[in-house]
């Protein structure tokens, strides 16, 4: 009888053992990968880490759609969760690394990769989850919830092209360290990291469960440094699919260039060849800021203040002067009184460069209950950017908006981090192979 008709996976794992107890020599050849604690959450162990041969956690459409509509393809040119229409929730962790070689980061991506693959299309991780004398490999809390149009990205900080790695030869130019902008107050609880990975989806308890066990998977290659959540409004509260609004009120994203027009992201946002970067073709440079509204001043502010400020409608989001939301912002129009109908410091004026510039803002917000020191809330915008080029996009827009935006009286920097998000995977490939 061949394994295959024993009900063995790909992994060596018979079904028939479901349940059963782990042989003494079943447990030692599994130890031998590193001991327990590597077979739960070590790098060490990508085979281990693997899809449960086509063992579902979706039992259902639960959460809208059946669980294959709510599936992203996690495969392909490009990572899933750029381009990817926003989804309700995010779950961010920053990551340092502990290991010392290179190759351990390589593996460390390669049983990431398989577990992402393995998430997002709604299985479980692992196959030491029905063994009664053995902790699951897979956190569990995820069982029987639809895939939930789960994405989850991956980027390398700046600090992976120090002197650890020997790859400080392949830091892009296109990929400097940002420089303090004015009136930043960065705090190092929420900035920097050697990794990123950014979970999206429409469920929390989803993208909360592939994060953790991205942590888990990592012990003894990488710690997380700091995460943070967002969110948006769900899908089940606006079935329009409407632009979502922030905590300001505002609609927000609605100068964002088309993700469905392939040739604009490939103007924008995607890595082209011909860079001197030729391990970024089809990545993407991320910048995350976390940006805190000061909510009590800004609710004590006019409607007329407000969206003064935007240079949009609150209601229509339409640009001032303007009727309908994606009408295109009129920069030279005047008042009766010769004044400028969007200011010179309004955000959305600043912000267009003149529509020179631009970049794919893909912003979730933010409620990390009160500020200890001053009883305020802190929320906010969780800003995430991508593009081609920090020195040509997202820096010269900061710069200006720094100086100048109207904004700056009701919002704060706090937070900082950049990130080379790798090209997409084939099937069999990992993330990262690029680079390592
Ligand atoms: C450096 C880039 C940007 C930062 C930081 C930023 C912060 C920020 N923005 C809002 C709210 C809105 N932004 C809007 C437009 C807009 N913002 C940026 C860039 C940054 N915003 C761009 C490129 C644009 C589009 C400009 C254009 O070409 O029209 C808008 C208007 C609606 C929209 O277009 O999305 C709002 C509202 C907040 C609250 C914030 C920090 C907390
Ligand atoms: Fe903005």
């Amino acid at each position: 009888m061949s394994k295959k008709q024993q009900g063995t996976n790909d992994y060596g794992l018979s079904s028939e053992r479901k349940g059963k107890q782990l042989s003494r020599r079943e447990l030692l050849k599994l130890a031998g990968v590193g001991g327990i604690g590597l077979m739960l959450g070590g790098t060490g162990v990508g085979s281990i880490l693997s899809v449960t041969g086509g063992k579902s956690q979706s039992s259902s459409a639960a959460n809208g759609g059946s669980a294959k509509e709510s599936i992203v393809p996690f495969y392909g040119s490009h990572q899933a969760g750029i381009a990817t229409p926003a989804q309700n929730f995010l779950c961010f962790g920053s990551f340092d690394l502990t290991a010392s070689s290179l190759s351990e980061v390589r593996k460390l991506f390669q049983a990431w990769t398989k577990a992402a693959a393995a998430m997002t299309s709604g299985q479980m991780i692992g196959e030491i989850n029905d063994y009664p004398n053995m902790p699951p490999s897979d956190t569990g809390e995820a069982a029987g919830l639809s895939p939930s149009r789960m994405t989850i990205t991956f980027g390398a900080g700046p600090s992976l092209f120090d002197s650890r790695f020997g790859l400080a030869g392949k830091r892009p130019a296109a990929f400097p360290d940002l420089p303090v902008f004015r009136a930043d107050d960065i705090q190092p609880q929420w900035s920097g990291g050697d990794l990123c990975v950014q979970v999206c989806a429409d469920d929390l308890q989803v993208a909360f469960h592939a994060l953790r066990n991205m942590a888990r998977i990592a012990r003894g290659t990488a710690v997380l440094r700091w995460t943070q959540d967002g969110f948006q409004r769900s899908g089940q509260a606006d079935t329009s699919g409407g632009t979502p609004r922030n905590l300001m009120g505002f609609k927000d994203g609605t100068g964002n260039p088309d993700t469905t027009d392939a040739a604009k992201m490939n103007e924008t946002v995607w890595i082209q060849p011909g860079t001197g970067a030729s391990w970024m073709e089809g990545g993407s440079y991320m910048v995350v800021r976390r940006i805190r509204m000061r909510i009590e001043i800004w609710d004590r502010s006019t409607l007329q203040d407000q969206e003064v400020t935007f240079g949009r409608y609150r209601t229509t989001g339409a640009p001032l002067g303007g009727q309908d939301e994606f009408d295109p912002l009129d920069l030279e129009k005047c008042d009766a009184s010769g004044n400028l109908v969007i200011p010179e410091t309004a955000h959305s004026r600043l912000a267009h460069m003149n529509g020179k510039v631009q970049i794919l803002r893909r912003a979730f917000s933010y409620s990390s209950g009160i500020d200890a020191k001053t009883g305020q809330i802190d929320a906010g915008l969780f800003f995430i950017c991508f593009q081609q080029d920090l020195r040509k996009q997202f820096m010269p827009m900061q710069h200006k908006l720094a100086a100048a935006d109207k904004l700056n009286e009701y919002i704060v920097h706090v937070g900082s981090a950049t990130f080379a998000c790798f090209p997409g995977a084939r099937e069999g490939g990992y993330i990262g192979e690029t680079l390592f």
